[in-house]
């Protein structure tokens, strides 16, 4: 149900001609996915995702496709946006943005292993190298100025004790976002929303990290513990799962090592992972946009991801 621009095969008889790609010979909408109209092109030269961008405007999309570019020249797995005859990787489709990118193989793993974690600590890890010399910067436009703004409107509809939480937590990252170990850390492009549903393997073979669209500048860390809250987690209680935890953070360190600062952010940084998916569900909750929006995913899960990790102590980072 997530197409809402249709495309044909006859549409695109005549757009495919500025590509080399051959001529179309199929074309079916995916449906999953809640933010774009996104297909399963077909054509004489290879399978492709041709997407169609329902909110991204043309101004915001070079630093994502840029990115996976830029990133795809360097050897980390994500999907290579097409180029046209010209050279153009953002086109138009229907009136609205639109790019083609190489389809990768394989599916999602929602039960994750350790092995599992391991390849996607590791790819992070480069990932974040990589991109250190990717030239556009834009910022994580779900970062801290984003939460600032959104907590005053969710708070009027929530229940007494999440609201003492939120403020309490807001007041948390205040001070660390003041604190001279978060000025120290390293920072840069980074994907901000590395959950199971974007990242696909081949058995445990990884074949590629997709969906950018959340993406943006922030601290490296900030990616690692949105991605440890998801990979590393028991999905009932939150509860970081120990061996999973240890698996993705020793094959990051392994590649990119962590640094005495990170370490020193790395508790109030799970804590930031948890609260910025928390606010963005909270908001999708009470405030839910046009009927696109399918089932708005449960806050609650954030919130106990945020109490585990308030009230335990969580694993060091090396
Ligand atoms: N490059 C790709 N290769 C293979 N499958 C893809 C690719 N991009 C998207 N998909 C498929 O399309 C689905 C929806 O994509 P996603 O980027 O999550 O959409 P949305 O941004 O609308 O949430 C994914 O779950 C995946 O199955
Ligand atoms: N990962 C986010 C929602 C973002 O949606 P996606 O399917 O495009 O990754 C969450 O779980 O809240």
């Amino acid at each position: 149900m997530a197409v809402f621009t249709p495309v044909s095969l006859d549409d695109l008889t005549h757009w495919l001609t500025k590509f080399s790609l051959g001529k179309p010979l199929a074309i079916k909408g995916i449906s999953s996915g809640i933010e774009n109209s996104n297909f399963f092109l077909t054509t004489e030269t290879g399978e492709f995702v041709l997407t169609i961008f329902e909110k991204l405007t043309f101004e915001q999309l070079p630093f994502y496709l840029g990115l996976m570019r830029h990133l795809a020249e360097r050897d980390v797995l994500v999907p290579e946006p097409i180029a046209d005859k010209r050279g153009e990787i953002l086109h138009e489709l229907h009136g609205k943005p639109a790019s083609i990118v190489t389809r990768l193989e394989g599916a999602s793993q929602l039960s994750p292993k350790p092995v599992h974690c391991a390849a996607v600590g590791a790819m992070l890890a480069k990932m974040h190298l990589a991109a250190q010399d990717f030239p556009i910067r834009q910022p994580n436009l779900r970062g801290f100025d984003w939460w600032r703004t959104t907590t005053p409107t969710v708070l009027p509809y929530m229940p007494p004790d999440a609201q003492h939480l939120l403020r309490a937590e807001i007041h948390a990252q205040e001070a660390f976002a003041e604190s001279d170990t978060y000025r120290a850390l390293a920072r840069g492009p980074v994907h901000a929303d590395l959950f199971r549903n974007n990242v696909m393997f081949d058995g445990e073979r990884l074949t590629g990290f997709f969906d950018f669209y959340f993406a943006g500048c922030d601290t490296w860390l900030f990616d690692v513990a949105v991605t440890v809250n998801d990979w590393c987690i028991d999905l009932d209680s939150g509860a970081l799962d120990l061996p999973r935890t240890r698996a993705l953070l020793d094959a990051y360190h392994a590649v990119r090592p962590f640094t005495a600062d990170e370490r020193n952010a790395w508790q109030l940084m799970l804590q930031a992972g948890a609260l910025r998916f928390w606010l963005s569900r909270l908001y999708d909750f009470y405030l839910p946009r046009e009927a696109e929006m399918l089932t708005p995913h449960d806050p609650t899960h954030f919130e106990r991801i945020l109490r585990q990790r308030i009230d335990n102590p969580v694993p060091e980072l090396f």
